[in-house]
């Protein structure tokens, strides 16, 4: 029988949904985990086991809420249970029982190791009205703690929390494709062929709350489990020294491959990378190679359809990388024939696709996230533009029907702009 939510956890979900998410910033995730001691971590933990429950119960009501009966779909509903099922572990993890002289310690570190955190700025890429978190709240995400002899009680917490959040986690790794199903799903019964704006607002919001809980939870478990093995340039999963560069190596290799796989190419169309030497910044490599990668894959393929798969050379892409003070932008331009202006909108909209068939999202498709192997689902732009925009960025698409696209990525440097949370 697969679990459901009680009445009384239902209540609590909606006392938690009462307030507001804090909206943390790259910066502030860095100054927080530079020396994570036992102390910091598990502040770390009692910030999360508040600020992920009150995330949490947002998206269940929301899922409550949806309209026009999108939350009826069995796979919404799953999602749904999912989210209410770790709000429920969160809430309910025992907490350990310190000695007086611990708690002062947790409570009033000595003032030269609690370190207050940089500021956070609003997130350009939310509304005027929008609540970025990152105000008065976020005072909550406190500075690291540096000095050790922590009793073993709080070590043992800290890896059990851990080892709660990597469970948690791997629960929601199927959440995309589900969700994709139950908009399938929705679309098939009320015979819809696109989704309508208030639907695409809601995957837009529950995406980008999405991205910020996975990322504040693989930061907490990457600290925790890195703490005795540290790599140089690394803080948790940010690295503080991200090659873009060797990244985008990385990304022109790989979606070359999947574009030869996918129309059985000898060679793929050529790519040209121009990018200054040992540019490097603070991000999360993750996130940056799923960009380059999905809008790669989006030229190559526009490429080969407009020249056809027959042929032996094709027009050059190229990726074109500038280094500004408050962005560091990266060009792709294809020669791949464009998009109608009247079709730039759409491309936004998630489950849009040209591509004919899109592949089957069977009851048990398990993958944790869309790996498509060329094209198909409709999400790699939406998604790669709320990666973009998560920490402050955006991604544009501007083209010339007939001839081809640029896309602009735009990354900001400064790292100082807090989630966008709604
Ligand atoms: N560089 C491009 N040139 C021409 N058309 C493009 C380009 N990039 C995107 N498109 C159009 O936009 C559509 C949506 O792109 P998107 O990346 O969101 O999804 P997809 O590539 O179809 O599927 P997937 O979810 O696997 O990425 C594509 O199907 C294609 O028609």
């Amino acid at each position: 029988m697969a679990w459901k939510p009680s009445e009384p956890l239902m209540k609590r979900i909606s006392h938690y949904a009462s307030f507001p998410p804090t909206g943390v910033s790259l910066r502030q995730m860095v100054q927080f985990g530079e020396k994570p001691s036992t102390g910091t971590l598990f502040r770390a933990s009692q910030f999360l086991s508040e600020e992920l429950p009150v995330r949490l119960a947002h998206r269940v009501e929301e899922l409550n809420k949806l309209p026009d009966g999108l939350g009826d779909m069995s796979s919404i509903q799953k999602v749904r249970d999912w989210y209410a099922q770790s709000f429920e572990e969160i809430t309910e993890m025992a907490k350990p029982d310190l000695d007086k002289g611990t708690r002062d310690r947790l409570l009033n570190p000595p003032k030269k190791s609690n370190q207050k955190l940089s500021n956070n700025v609003r997130n350009p890429s939310m509304n005027k009205n929008g609540d970025n978190g990152g105000g008065v709240n976020s005072r909550r995400y406190f500075a690291a703690i540096d000095d050790d002899n922590w009793p073993p009680e709080l070590a043992d917490h800290n890896k059990k929390f851990s080892r709660m959040l990597e469970n948690i986690k791997r629960r929601h790794d199927p959440v995309v494709t589900t969700v994709a199903q139950g908009i399938n799903e929705y679309k098939r019964k009320r015979q819809r062929m696109q989704i309508d704006a208030s639907i695409q607002s809601f995957l837009d919001r529950f995406y980008m709350s999405r991205i910020g809980i996975r990322m504040l939870i693989g930061q907490h478990i990457a600290l925790t489990t890195q703490s005795n093995h540290r790599h140089p340039n690394y803080v948790g999963i940010i690295c503080t020294k991200t090659n873009v560069r060797e990244l985008a190596e990385e990304a022109i290799e790989n979606a070359r491959f999947v574009c030869e796989d996918h129309y059985g190419l000898f060679d793929a169309p050529k790519v040209q990378l121009f990018c200054p030497k040992d540019l490097t910044f603070m991000y999360v490599p993750g996130h940056l190679s799923h960009m380059l990668f999905e809008t790669l894959k989006n030229s190559l393929r526009a490429v080969v359809e407009r020249h056809g798969a027959e042929k032996e050379e094709f027009p050059i892409t190229k990726v074109i990388i500038a280094e500004g003070k408050e962005d560091i932008t990266i060009k792709i331009s294809d020669e791949g024939g464009g998009i109608a202006r009247s079709a730039i909108p759409l491309v936004w909209t998630y489950m849009y696709t040209t591509v004919d068939a899109t592949p089957e999202l069977d009851p048990g498709f398990n993958a944790s996230d869309f790996k498509a192997p060329m094209a198909g689902f409709g999400y790699g732009l939406p998604i790669s533009r709320l990666y973009a925009r998560y920490f402050g960025g955006d991604l544009k698409l501007i083209s010339m029907e007939g001839y081809g696209t640029d896309v602009y990525l735009h990354l900001n440097r400064l790292s100082s702009s807090s989630e966008p949370l709604q």
